[in-house]
């Protein structure tokens, strides 16, 4: 039996726990370009850790996910943080655990409007990226170099996504 998951709204203080949210928020800008331009500034630091690594930017196109959606697995990047903004004007799902002895518990999940985007923690579970209702971009920025960056883990029993947005 699927256990269904509540959807909330993206919030820093919500999301707090797992990271960052990236968004233009008024309390970190200010004016430079001699005024032309609002410099929204250290929403977020990308941290890597690990001998040879490095910060990277990609882009993530993203096919949409089929609703009711299963979660059936988490991962986690222990050697990095990994961010996702959107730019192709949708919304878009973050999902997220608290890590329990070295496992993910019940996951949160988080509706990102199209102006917000996200910082995961290094070594925070979440979901692999969910794009809505189309084939979307992201901005990533995580980590190149050797070693493993990447620990998945599968649910003994899947977690159910309804239809997130009407
Ligand atoms: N595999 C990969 O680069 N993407 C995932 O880490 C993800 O969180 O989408
Ligand atoms: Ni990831």
């Amino acid at each position: 039996m699927t256990e269904p998951l509540d959807i909330q709204p993206l919030t820093k203080a919500a999301f707090a726990p797992f990271g960052e949210v990236i968004e233009a928020d008024p309390a970190t800008m200010r004016y430079i370009n001699n005024g032309t331009t609002e410099r929204f500034h250290a929403l977020a630091a990308a941290d890597v850790v690990g001998e040879g690594g490095r910060v990277i930017i990609n882009l993530f196109r993203g096919q949409p996910r089929d609703f009711p959606y299963q979660v059936g697995m988490m991962e986690r990047h222990p050697l990095g943080s990994q961010s996702f903004s959107p730019i192709s004007g949708r919304p878009f799902l973050v999902v997220v655990s608290m890590d329990e002895g070295g496992k993910p518990g019940r996951p949160q999940v988080f509706l990102a409007r199209a102006d917000q985007g996200v910082n995961y923690g290094r070594n925070v579970w979440h979901h692999p990226l969910m794009s809505l209702g189309a084939v979307c971009d992201f901005l990533v920025v995580d980590r190149d170099g050797p070693g493993n960056n990447l620990e998945e883990y599968v649910f003994d029993t899947p977690f159910l996504i309804s239809e997130p947005i009407s």
